[in-house]
């Protein structure tokens, strides 16, 4: 069964918008739970523009069913995944001024980093993850990394889907699906997925165990409701 991690970002960015506390962050993921959420994750970047580093040390009291932090493991990252110690981590290479997450690791390249990086966390009992580009050499090379799980990066599927090009699309997924699995890797996968690609995404890829889903589902409530679309979700994910 693949896990529907629900990435409450964007509530984040317009409880930010007025500087209040509306909506409350903390009252949405709990609600997302009710309906059937299986994850919470946030992505508290540097400049705090939407999760803030007070706000994963609340969720951490509240959250239920796992807590997954992502982000670029600069010192103060590692140094609130450690106090926070979520049930995952999810390590992005993103620069502090992108407009959002926009490569995978080079696994190869930042091997002996990562190697170090993931270390830390697992002393602590942290899962961990890496978020790569569907490439079967990035997975192998994340392997060494001692790395739980890989994280595919989905946004040129999402793209192929949207161009109607969603066999050629998923190809390179499904090869770097294969490889993680041959090396005893975990599979996540993330980014652009929106209620009318993740089911032929979900079916098409082995072992998926989880998938983190924010800006999509966000605005696809805004129209459908929160309970809605979660529970829509679910339903693409059987
Ligand atoms: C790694 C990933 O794909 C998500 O965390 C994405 O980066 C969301 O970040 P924003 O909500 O800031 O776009
Ligand atoms: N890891 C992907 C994530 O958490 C959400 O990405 P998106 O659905 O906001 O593009």
């Amino acid at each position: 069964m693949t896990k529907l991690s629900v990435n409450i970002n964007k509530i984040a960015t317009i409880r930010n918008a007025r500087g209040g506390n509306m909506p409350d962050l903390l009252k949405a993921a709990t609600d997302i739970e009710r309906f059937g959420g299986q994850g919470i994750t946030i992505h508290p970047r540097p400049d705090e523009r939407h999760i803030t580093y007070q706000d994963a040390r609340d969720l951490k009291k509240i959250v239920t069913t796992e807590l997954n932090i992502e982000g670029n493991p600069v010192p103060k990252f590692i140094d609130l995944v450690l106090e926070v110690k979520p049930d995952q981590v999810t390590l992005v290479p993103d620069a502090e001024d992108a407009i959002t997450s926009n490569a995978g690791w080079d696994t190869i390249k930042y091997g002996s980093f990562l190697v170090k990086t993931i270390d830390l966390f697992k002393k602590e009992g942290i899962r961990t993850s890496i978020f790569v580009d569907p490439n079967p050499e990035m997975a192998k090379a994340a392997a060494d990394t001692g790395t739980d799980r890989i994280e595919l990066y989905t946004e040129s599927y999402a793209k192929s889907f949207d161009q109607n090009e969603k066999q050629t699309g998923i190809a390179p997924f499904i090869e770097t699906a294969k490889a993680a699995t041959t090396a005893g890797l975990g599979l996540n996968a993330g980014h652009d997925l929106n209620l009318e690609n993740v089911a032929y995404f979900q079916k098409n890829i082995p072992n998926l165990l989880e998938v983190s889903i924010g800006h999509a589902l966000i605005c696809e409530a805004l129209y459908l409701g929160l309970e809605n679309v979660v529970n829509m979700y679910l339903n693409r994910l059987t």
